[in-house]
C-alpha cells in the first residue's frame, strides 16, 4: 500500500523486506549542521508554530485539553487516552530535555492549539552501540483537521529541530503498521475491577461465567507477600540504577539510564508513577524492583462511567524474588489503589508471568519503530527492553 510520506523517509521500506544485503546501522549519514534547514517548515496559511512551555500551567492545560479530546482511541472507540497534566510534565521533561521539542500548532486568528508533537532525548543502546536518539510521542492533530497531510509536516518539523541538536536517530511507537516495525508487541490486560470492565463493554461474561464468579476469579490478596517489599525512596536510586543497567544490558535494544534519569523516571510520583524495591533486611541489599505508571482513559459514550483507571507496567528487575511474585505484589498494590485494570506489553521477560497471573491477551498491537537506523531483521518482543509512554 502507498506511503507517500514514509517512502521519502530514512526508514526500512516494505519493498526491501527480506533483502538482508543492507548493513545494520544508520541509513543516512548526518548532515553538516550548517546544511540543516534553519527555518521551520511551512504550515498552511491559517496556522502557526508554537513552542508549548510545559512549565506554564495555562499551556500545559491547553495541551492536556487537546490530547483529552483528540488523542488515541481504541478501535472500538470505547476509550481515549487521558494523560494527566502531571503525567505530561513528567514524560516531557526528563534530564536534558529541549523545550523547543514540545511543538504545537495554533490557529493564527484564535490562537487555539490544534496540533502537537514532542520529542525527548534518550541514549539508546542498539546491540553494542549507544546511540543518542530522540523519542517522539504525543503526535496529535485535532479531529477537525485530519487527513490534510498535517502529520508529515509535524514529523518533518520535529525531525528538523532534532537534527539541529546533531541527533540523527529516533524511536517511536504506533498502533498502526508503518514502514517498518522494529518489533510488534502485544498488549495484555489483567482485570482488577471485573464489574466495571464488563459494564463498559470491554470484557464479556462467558456463558458459564456469572458476575460473582468473575469477581472471585480476579480476586487478589489484601496485602503483598514479599518480605522487604516497599516503596522506592531517593536513597535507593544508586542501587536501582545498577540493577536496571545490568538487567537492560540483556536486550538487543534498550535505553541506558544514569542516576539522574533513574531518579526522574522511577521515583514515585502520585498519580503518575509508582515504584517499589525489595530490600533484604539483613544485608540491606536491594535485590528487586518494580514500577508501573498511571494512564487513565476517558470512557466514551457510557452513562455510568467517565474514566478508566489503568496502570501500565514500566521497568522492573528481579534478581532474587521471582518476577511472578513481584508482579503479583504490584497487582495487589494496584488493586488497593483502585485501578480498574493492569496493562502490560509482552516486551522483556513479561510473557511468562502474563498467563500465570490471569492477564488476557489484548486485541491491539503496539509497533515499535526506529528512524534512520536499520536492523538486519526485526526483533522478538522479548529482545526489546524499551517501554514508551
Ligand atoms: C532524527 C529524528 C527523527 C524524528 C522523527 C521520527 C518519526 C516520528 C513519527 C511520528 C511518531 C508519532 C508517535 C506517537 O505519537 C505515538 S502513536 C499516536 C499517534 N497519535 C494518534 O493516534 C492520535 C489520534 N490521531 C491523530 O491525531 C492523527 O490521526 C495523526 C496525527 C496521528 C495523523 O494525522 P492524520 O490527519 O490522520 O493524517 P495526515 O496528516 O493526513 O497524514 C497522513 C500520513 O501520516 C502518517 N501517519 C498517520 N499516523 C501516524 C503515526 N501515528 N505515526 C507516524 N505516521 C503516521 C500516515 O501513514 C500518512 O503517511 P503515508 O502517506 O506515508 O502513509
Ligand atoms: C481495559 C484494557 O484496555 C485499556 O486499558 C485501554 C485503555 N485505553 C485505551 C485508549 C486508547 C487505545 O488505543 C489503542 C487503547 C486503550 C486501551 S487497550 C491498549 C492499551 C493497553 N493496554
Amino acid at each position: 500500500q502507498e506511503h507517500k510520506f514514509w517512502e521519502t523517509q530514512p526508514v526500512g521500506q516494505f519493498k526491501d523486506l527480506g533483502d538482508s544485503s543492507f548493513p545494520e546501522g544508520p541509513i543516512e549519514q548526518p548532515t553538516p549542521l550548517s546544511e540543516v534547514k534553519q527555518e521551520p517548515y511551512n504550515l498552511p496559511t491559517l496556522y502557526e508554530w508554537t513552542v508549548c512551555d510545559m512549565d506554564s500551567d495555562e499551556i500545559c492545560n491547553e495541551v492536556y485539553v487537546l490530547l483529552t479530546n483528540n488523542y488515541v482511541e481504541d478501535d472500538d472507540n470505547l476509550f481515549r487516552f487521558n494523560y494527566s497534566k502531571e503525567f505530561l510534565r513528567w514524560g516531557l521533561r526528563p534530564p536534558g530535555y529541549f523545550k523547543n521539542w514540545h511543538i504545537g500548532v495554533r490557529v493564527k486568528s484564535s490562537k487555539k492549539l490544534v496540533a502537537f508533537i514532542t520529542a525527548i532525548p534518550v541514549k539508546m543502546r542498539v546491540r553494542d552501540e549507544v546511540v543518542q536518539m530522540a523519542e517522539v510521542n504525543f503526535l496529535c492533530v485535532h479531529k477537525k483537521l485530519r487527513s490534510k497531510r498535517l502529520a508529515p509536516v509535524m514529523i518533518k518539523e520535529v525531525t528538523r529541530r532534532i537534527h539541529l541538536e546533531n541527533i540523527w536517530q529516533a524511536a517511536y511507537t504506533a498502533g498502526i503498521l508503518l514502514p517498518t516495525p522494529l518489533t510488534t508487541c502485544q498488549y495484555w490486560h489483567r482485570t482488577l475491577n471485573p464489574k466495571k470492565l464488563i459494564d463498559v463493554g470491554f470484557s464479556r461474561l462467558g456463558d458459564r461465567m456469572t458476575m460473582s464468579r468473575a469477581i472471585k476469579l480476579y480476586k487478589l490478596p489484601n496485602s503483598t507477600a514479599t518480605p522487604g517489599f516497599r516503596k522506592m525512596e531517593i536513597r535507593d536510586v544508586p542501587k536501582v540504577t545498577i540493577l536496571l543497567r545490568g538487567y537492560l544490558s540483556r536486550f538487543v535494544v534498550a535505553p541506558t539510564f544514569d542516576d539522574a534519569e533513574v531518579a526522574h523516571w522511577l521515583l514515585p510520583q502520585e498519580n503518575v508513577v509508582d515504584s517499589f524495591v525489595v530490600e533484604n533486611s539483613e544485608t540491606r541489599e536491594v535485590t528487586d524492583f518494580f514500577s508501573f505508571y498511571t494512564l487513565p482513559s476517558s470512557i466514551l459514550n457510557n452513562p455510568n462511567y467517565s474514566t478508566l483507571k489503568a496502570a501500565y507496567t514500566f521497568y522492573h528487575v528481579s534478581t532474587k524474588t521471582p518476577l511472578l511474585q513481584l508482579t503479583q505484589d504490584a497487582l495487589v498494590i494496584a488493586k488497593q489503589k483502585e485501578f480498574d485494570v493492569f496493562n502490560a506489553l509482552d516486551v522483556m521477560e513479561n510473557e511468562p508471568f502474563l498467563k500465570e497471573l490471569k492477564f488476557g491477551r489484548g486485541d491491539g498491537q503496539l509497533y515499535y519503530y526506529l528512524y534512520n537506523y536499520r536492523l538486519r531483521e526485526s526483533l522478538k518482543p522479548s529482545e526489546l527492553g524499551l517501554v514508551m509512554l
